[in-house]
């Protein structure tokens, strides 16, 4: 199986109020079409952790690798690109543009891309409406939809450049436990429908045992792995 996302050796400090080793030698890969889940109590250093893994922060040793591609050292402007293009990342709060139209919201990333037509993202962000359900939502303004609508909005957005993984940190943890079932099930089918990989921060643990295996995090360092499988 090819691997999707390597950690090699990664280490972080913190250096104010005074020097804190957050993350302890992280190594792990996450092989193609997997489904993911990192726990840990509190402080643990997993919010800090998944910001590297998705490139969004860059201050760390140790080496980062995407679909087999060394990531680490690259200039920002390579970073935004290649975060753009392979990452889908859905976080606890939606950040919708609230005045803009959900599809608006959808398309945005892939405008961003610029590499393909107008009508080609509006085809694609339909296609990603209908597949999470929503696609009734299209026209309506972001601010008057649902909180558990506001997610799906926010995962269908994350998906629309067909990223090679979708990571999540704590996706469900604004959500009530109806929701939170949604937001699982959207994840599962697009493992199993799409091949997605999907690596997702969560304090839930019904949700990480119904991942296919739990990373856990102690004090800056993975202290085991468990299949659910
Ligand atoms: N910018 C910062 N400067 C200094 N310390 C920080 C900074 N950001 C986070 N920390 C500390 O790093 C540790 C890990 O934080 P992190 O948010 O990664 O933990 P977490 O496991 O995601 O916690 P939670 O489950 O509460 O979100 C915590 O002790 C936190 O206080």
């Amino acid at each position: 199986m090819d691997i999707v996302l390597e950690a090699k050796d990664i280490n972080k400090h913190f250096h104010k109020p005074k020097d804190f080793h957050v993350l302890k030698d992280i190594s792990f890969k996450i092989f193609n079409g997997e489904f993911a889940s990192i726990m840990g109590k509190s402080g643990s250093g997993k919010s800090t952790l998944l910001y590297i893994l998705s490139t969004m922060d860059t201050e760390y040793t140790g080496e980062l690798y995407l679909n087999n591609n060394l990531v680490t050292g690259l200039s920002a402007t390579e970073l935004s690109l290649l975060r753009n293009k392979n990452i889908g990342f859905v976080f606890q709060f939606h950040y919708l543009l609230s005045e803009f139209s959900v599809i608006e919201n959808i398309m945005l990333p892939a405008k961003k891309l610029a590499r393909k037509s107008h009508q080609e993202i509006e085809h694609d962000a339909i296609q990603k409406l209908k597949m999470l359900g929503i696609e009734s939502l299209a026209k309506q303004k972001a601010s008057r939809i649902s909180g558990g609508e506001k997610q799906r909005v926010a995962i269908a957005r994350a998906l629309i450049n067909n990223p090679s993984i979708l990571m999540g940190d704590e996706p469900t943890g604004n959500l009530d436990s109806y929701n939170s079932d949604n937001v699982f099930n959207i994840f599962k089918q697009l493992k199993e429908e799409e091949g997605l990989s999907l690596l997702v921060v969560t304090h839930d643990e019904d949700f990480a045992k119904r991942t296919d295996y739990i990373i856990q995090m102690e004090d800056g360092r993975i202290v085991g792995k468990s299949s659910n499988l």
